[in-house]
């Protein structure tokens, strides 16, 4: 049985009094399925998040890092400096960090050999733009993106990937893909996965659905077969919009 996860990425949203309260809000909700729950905060917040939510089944996660362990590396953060304030997920290639920070399928890759090697969980985003889409190539992006970063690994670091199918035209933006478009890429992931690594491997690996999830859209978005969870942007920010969508499995 694959994990259902529901994470939530704060993006640059929140300062420390902002991430109090809406973490005192977030414990007073109650959770009625069985998600794994996540939350990311900014860097500056993680220390604080962690050890507010100690004892809570909500475990705090980075949105990025540097595949570099130290270093002259001015402005990052190394998955050892997560790890020493309690982090254990990382959040890698959102396509906010593509667009805007020059990530590459490359750099990614390295990346996420960095997160594995410091025992990391990792939840790793792609997606098609709208042109890709438009033109047909969605399949062929996505499966690109995976390859490239992804498939120098062995079986085994899989236990540890958790994939994040982020449609570019659909964040923020208030669109979602349709229920029927995310199972389809969804069913692609998997089979991309099964052709290299065998039908085990495809079917243990949680693939999540990120891109304007709301509380009136995650039901039926969860309900699809190949689809594991969410990765939830600006409906986070609300806990009681967030525990709506932890709740729609
Ligand atoms: O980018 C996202 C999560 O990583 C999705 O953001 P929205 O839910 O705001 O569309």
């Amino acid at each position: 049985m694959r994990k259902h996860i529901v994470a939530g990425n704060w993006k640059m949203n929140n300062q420390l009094s902002e991430t109090k309260a809406l973490i005192t809000d977030l414990k007073q909700q109650t959770q009625t399925s069985d998600a794994e729950v996540m939350i990311a905060p900014t860097f500056t917040n993680l220390w604080h998040a962690f050890e507010a939510l100690r004892q809570e089944d909500i475990e705090v996660i980075a949105q990025n890092m540097h595949f570099a362990e130290n270093g002259a590396y001015t402005g990052e953060v190394s998955a050892s400096m997560l790890k020493s304030v309690g982090i254990q997920t990382v959040i890698l290639g959102h396509s906010e960090r593509r667009a805007y920070f020059n990530e590459t399928d490359e750099s990614l890759a390295k990346k996420v050999d960095a997160a594995l090697n410091n025992e990391m969980r990792v939840i790793f985003c792609f997606g098609e733009e709208l042109a890709d889409r438009k033109a047909g190539k969605e399949e062929a992006v996505v499966e690109s993106q995976i390859k490239n970063a992804l498939f120098h690994l062995g079986a085994d670091a899989f236990k540890n990937i958790v994939l994040a199918y982020e449609p570019v035209w659909a964040i923020g933006t208030g669109e979602t893909a349709t229920p029927e478009q995310a199972q389809d890429m969804h069913a692609f992931i998997r089979k991309t996965l099964s052709n290299k690594y065998g039908n085990d491997v495809a079917n243990s690996v949680s693939i999540l659905y990120g891109g304007s999830v709301k509380p009136n859209n995650a039901k039926e978005i969860f309900s699809k077969p190949d689809v594991d969870g969410g990765l939830i942007g600006g409906a986070s920010l609300k806990a009681e919009d967030f525990y709506a969508i932890v709740n729609a499995f």
